[in-house]
């Protein structure tokens, strides 16, 4: 039995808290708001997050940072990309020992341009990083609590430590693989939440199957594209962590990202559709660091480009979607090239 610490009480850490209790592991949830904490003690609910889910009695949440830090051999950060920096200015401090961190989060920071294991890197004292270790696949929350099957990667340079994660978490109906290649994983993870907005935007356009099946093909192209120009490894991106969380948050109802979309699609605007929201919506800020990477690294990311400029630049989603459609001719396979 580990003890584990999970940052972030949202609907996804609270998930994965959950499968970490079930395995036996002495598990603590930290949220920075202390009636959820109260709420899940006391209640063993989170019902902003999982409305209709009962929680194991041997998980255990708290908003004091100084608890979760000297509590956790391991600590899972589950908070949204924008709020990591701030968490570990709060946890830096009272850290007392090395911790394996593992984290679950799928965005890349605007203008720094960094992945979410490199914000880490640089926020927490080298002396307490044990590992950083980024656990990610087609794995949507809601079905996690409901003992659904699903399977994930727990991917770092040091495999040791990916193995140590993925005995953490591993069980019946949650499967864990382990890959080397963190930058193809964070890259594939945090991306194709900006391909499911456009999915959603085409479905609230009722453009049909062929056109979210055009999306996530050539999706997976322009990340694939920039994910090896970063020196992501090909094949991780045909792999569950790429093409396989693409699938799911481009077709699932539960797809945060997907549901954005379709709103933007169906008129509304983007401040809109995030205050109806109540829950992060990553791609959002994702596709900012996107358009800014295409454009550091040299590569064609036509969709993410036209979904910035819907974005941030007030384009209608029909226009974005004609101007991809005319784009210059193309030979399918030489354009993976470039
Ligand atoms: N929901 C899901 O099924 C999955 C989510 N993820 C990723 O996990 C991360 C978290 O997502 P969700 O749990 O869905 O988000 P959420 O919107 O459900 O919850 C976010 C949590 O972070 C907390 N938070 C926000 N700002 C904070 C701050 N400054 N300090 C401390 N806590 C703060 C919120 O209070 C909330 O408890 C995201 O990067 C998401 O892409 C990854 C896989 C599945
Ligand atoms: O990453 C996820 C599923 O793997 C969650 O995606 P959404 O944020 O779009 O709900």
């Amino acid at each position: 039995m580990e003890k584990v610490c999970v940052l972030g009480a949202g609907s996804w850490g609270t998930a994965l808290a959950m499968v970490l209790a079930e395995n036996g592991h002495d598990t603590l949830v930290w949220t920075h708001r202390a009636n959820q904490a109260e709420e899940i003690n006391h209640l063993h609910t989170n019902k902003k997050y999982l409305p209709e889910t009962v929680l194991p009695a041997n998980l255990h949440a708290t908003s004091d940072i100084a608890m979760a830090a000297t509590h956790a051999e391991t600590i899972v950060v589950a908070v949204p990309t924008k709020a990591i920096r701030e968490v570990c200015e709060k946890l830096t401090a009272k850290l007392a020992r090395k911790v394996l961190f593992v984290h679950v989060s799928k965005g890349i920071e605007p203008d720094s341009l960094k992945r979410i294991s490199e914000i880490l890197a640089e926020s927490l004292p080298a002396e307490n990083v044990e590992e950083i270790v980024v656990l990610s696949g087609p794995s949507h929350a809601e079905e996690v609590v409901l003992h659904h099957p699903t399977t994930v990667t727990a991917a770092c340079a040091n495999i040791d430590a990916a193995e140590k994660v993925q005995d953490l978490f591993m069980n019946q109906f949650f499967r864990v693989y382990t890959n080397d290649d963190v930058i193809g994983v964070e890259i594939g993870g945090a991306l194709k939440n900006v391909i499911a907005l456009a999915a959603g935007i085409t479905d609230g356009l009722n453009y049909g199957d062929n056109a979210k099946a055009a999306l996530i093909t050539r999706g997976l192209a322009e990340i694939t594209r920039l994910g090896v120009k970063m020196g992501g490894n090909p094949f991780t991106f045909s792999g569950l962590t790429g093409m396989g969380d693409l699938i799911v948050t481009c077709t699932s109802v539960h797809s945060r990202n997907w549901r954005a979309g379709n709103m933007l699609g169906q008129g509304m605007k983007l401040q809109e559709v995030l205050d109806q929201m109540g829950m992060v919506v990553e791609g959002v800020r994702t596709t900012k660091a996107a358009y800014q990477l295409a454009e550091k690294y040299g590569v064609a990311m036509p969709i993410s480009t036209e979904l910035y400029s819907v974005l941030f630049n007030d384009v209608e989603p029909k226009v974005a979607v004609d101007a991809l459609m005319m784009r210059m001719k193309k030979r399918e396979i030489d354009d993976m090239k470039h």
